[in-house]
């Protein structure tokens, strides 16, 4: 997945420098805004790390503008004349029009700097009625997968009433988390297990922060937790993300289970959230809720339809919370899910009781649970990203999920591939935030000659 290497803002400070009077100069090796005139009217460069940087990519001018898979970037040295490389200079990026027409050309593609769709906002999903937005869940889920053991590992709540639960999670996990990262991962872990957690001890804390590293990298491979959500970002900071991830995991679990495995698997569940689950309020809620299930799971369609209403119960005193506390994420509010726009065949054609309550086809419901947090959510990715399906075929493997490219690659493809359909869009991001950040300048001022 190609990446661009660029720092505008060095760029703009260097443009800055000249309009403040760096009248003699020479192309610095690097420089950021930190970068200052000298006496001289040179241009200084002042930290290290930047010539480091700079000296790794030999960048002797700007704008300095590299093309490449981001994995490549981890080299040691690339020079631009390195031969086999799969970096590549572009050697035309003076201005943002020629720096688009290298891409597009290098693309096949006819992307126009009016394209707005770029802006931040893109990134957000746009509809969460739109079935194929779960493609991107499948990032999430494994966010939300090693985000989940990092707190575990953190705060150090293996203990010896916690471990037994653990292990029957990662159990299901190794059998039937939707990513093969994620299920080699807790394998790996679990056959370390008992190495590090000798039945009725806790960890010391030396053991527990090797551990802590080598669990928290390899979970779900390397470069997991990647610090973003996709499908369960929110427009605010504070909205949505691990949350959402975990439910996606959970909802994913049930629908992969074999029906002799519906009553372990509903316990696994039960106790993970009760020993693991930081939020307080949410575990004692769905623990509850567990807790009021009297007979036995027989069915793996039971399961996934148990737990989808109990989504559904926390999503109903969600809504009203929100409303009283007026605190919704204004772009996904709650609301009682399937939307009918996602499955309409779930809603009874009488549509809903005297009470308001939604009459649901139960079999519709499973039928689309299965489908939604089943094959879609892991194979709707493949058939979406050209580059997974390069890496698949260099690898000479066949994949059925995400697993098999690395872990790294994929997501910042699915970045910038997926939610932005194109890398390319990366590359024009950047220019249309400075572009956006000039009019905002040239904005202010012609507002101060007003
Ligand atoms: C086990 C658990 C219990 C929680 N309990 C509480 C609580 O008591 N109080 C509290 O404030 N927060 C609770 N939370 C957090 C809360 O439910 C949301 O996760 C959080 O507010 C983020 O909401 P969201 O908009 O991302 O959607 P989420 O509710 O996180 O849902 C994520 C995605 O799942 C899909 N979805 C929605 N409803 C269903 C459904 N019924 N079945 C299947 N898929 C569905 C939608 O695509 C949605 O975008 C709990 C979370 C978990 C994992």
């Amino acid at each position: 997945m190609p990446v661009i290497f660029t720092q505008v803002s060095s760029l703009q400070k260097l443009q800055a420098s000249l309009r403040e009077g760096c009248k003699t100069f020479q192309w610095p090796r690097c420089c950021t805004s930190r970068d200052y005139c000298d006496g001289t009217g040179r241009l200084r460069i002042k930290a290290q790390v930047n010539l480091d940087l700079c000296n790794k990519f030999s960048v002797d001018h700007y704008p300095f503008l590299v093309w490449g898979p981001p994995t490549k970037f981890n080299s040691p040295q690339w020079k631009p004349k390195q031969e086999n490389s799969e970096l590549e200079l572009i050697d035309d990026a003076r201005t943002a029009e020629r720096l688009l027409k290298w891409i597009n050309k290098k693309m096949g593609s006819s992307f126009s700097l009016d394209d707005k769709k770029y802006e931040n906002e893109s990134m957000l999903p746009k509809n969460a009625s739109d079935p194929e937005q779960i493609i991107r869940a499948i990032y999430d889920v494994e966010e939300a997968t090693a985000h989940a053991l990092q707190i575990i590992l953190e705060l150090k709540m293996i203990k010896p009433d916690t471990r037994d639960s653990l292990v029957r999670f990662l159990q299901t996990l190794v059998a039937h988390h939707p990513s093969k990262r994620c299920r080699r991962g807790s394998a790996e872990m679990l056959i370390n297990f008992d190495d590090h957690w000798h039945t009725n001890l806790s960890l010391s804390a030396p053991e527990s922060s090797t551990l802590l590293k080598s669990a928290g990298e390899n979970i779900c491979g390397k470069g997991v937790p990647r610090g973003y959500w996709m499908f369960c970002r929110g427009s605010k900071k504070e909205t949505r993300g691990f949350s959402c991830g975990l439910w996606v995991l959970l909802h994913s679990l049930t629908v992969r289970i074999g029906d002799g495995e519906s009553q372990s698997t509903f316990t696994s569940i039960c106790d993970f959230i009760h020993n693991f689950f930081i939020c307080q309020e949410c575990r004692t809620h769905f623990y509850e809720m567990c807790s009021s299930v009297s007979s036995p799971f027989k069915s793996s369609r039971e399961l996934a339809l148990w737990l989808w209403t109990a989504h559904n119960k926390v999503n109903e005193r969600l809504m009203k919370e929100e409303k009283d506390l007026d605190n919704a994420d204004p772009l996904f509010p709650k609301a009682i899910w399937p939307p009918k726009q996602l499955c309409p065949s779930c809603y009874q054609s009488s549509s809903s009781t005297a009470e308001g309550a939604v009459e649901w086809n139960d079999d519709e419901v499973f039928h689309f649970l299965v489908n939604y947090y089943g094959k879609m959510l892991v194979s709707s990715y493949r058939e979406t990203s050209v580059e997974s399906l390069q890496v698949t075929k260099q690898a000479g493997t066949i994949s059925d999920d995400s697993s098999t490219s690395s872990a790294t690659t994929v997501p910042i493809g699915a970045a910038l591939g997926v939610a932005l359909a194109s890398c390319t869009f990366g590359a024009l991001a950047c220019f249309w935030r400075a572009q956006q950040k000039n009019r905002k300048y040239y904005h202010l001022r012609s507002l101060k000659k007003i």
